[in-house]
């Protein structure tokens, strides 16, 4: 019989927490009525750390978003209600990258001034994370670069991205 519960990662703190869908808690620790290899087992289990070595590698990058009309959420702290169209929102992007070249300091001012995901905040740095965490066409093109490396420009159901590994 399933508890019920899952793990989930927190992006504003990037650690997990534990969340019951059907009874809609949510609690930092682990739910006392769980055994230690319930937890374990639970959906999302791999966002506990301790996993076997390798398997669960971790990256730290930043990026630079620019949402579009067709966005999951086309809504930012820049900008309430974004209109522009996927092709546009691209133009756009390209014209950053053009800016920063290969200039990580440029592409924070850039990612600060410009993003449309509130990492904006943070310089455009979305802390450390593991597979199973972003989307994954962010995934595949944040795990293929190497530390310092930029992404070509990508698209997620979040909008069009630029990846800086930065760990
Ligand atoms: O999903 C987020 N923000 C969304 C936009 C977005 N969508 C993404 C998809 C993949 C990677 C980063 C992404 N950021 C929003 O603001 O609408 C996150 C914000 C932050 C902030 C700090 C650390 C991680 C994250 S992940």
């Amino acid at each position: 019989m399933s508890s019920g519960w899952e793990i989930r990662m927190s992006n504003s703190k990037g650690i997990p927490y534990y969340f019951n869908p059907s009874t809609k808690q949510s609690s930092w620790d682990a739910p006392s009525e769980l055994s230690e290899d319930q937890i374990k087992s639970l959906p999302g289990s791999q966002h506990l750390t301790g996993g076997s070595s390798g398997d669960a590698e971790t990256i730290t990058a930043s990026h630079l978003l620019v949402k579009h009309k067709d966005s999951r959420r086309p809504s930012s702290w820049k900008e309430t209600n974004i209109t522009r169209t996927k092709e546009e929102a691209t133009d756009i992007l390209r014209e950053y990258q053009a800016q920063f070249g290969t200039s990580c300091k440029t592409f924070e001012e850039l990612a600060s001034l410009h993003s449309d995901c509130s990492s904006h905040s943070q310089k455009g740095n979305l802390g450390p994370f593991s597979k199973g965490q972003m989307q994954k066409p962010f995934e595949d093109a944040a795990f293929a670069l190497q530390v310092g490396e930029f992404s070509d420009i990508i698209s997620t159901d979040s909008g069009v991205h630029i990846i800086l590994r930065t760990a």
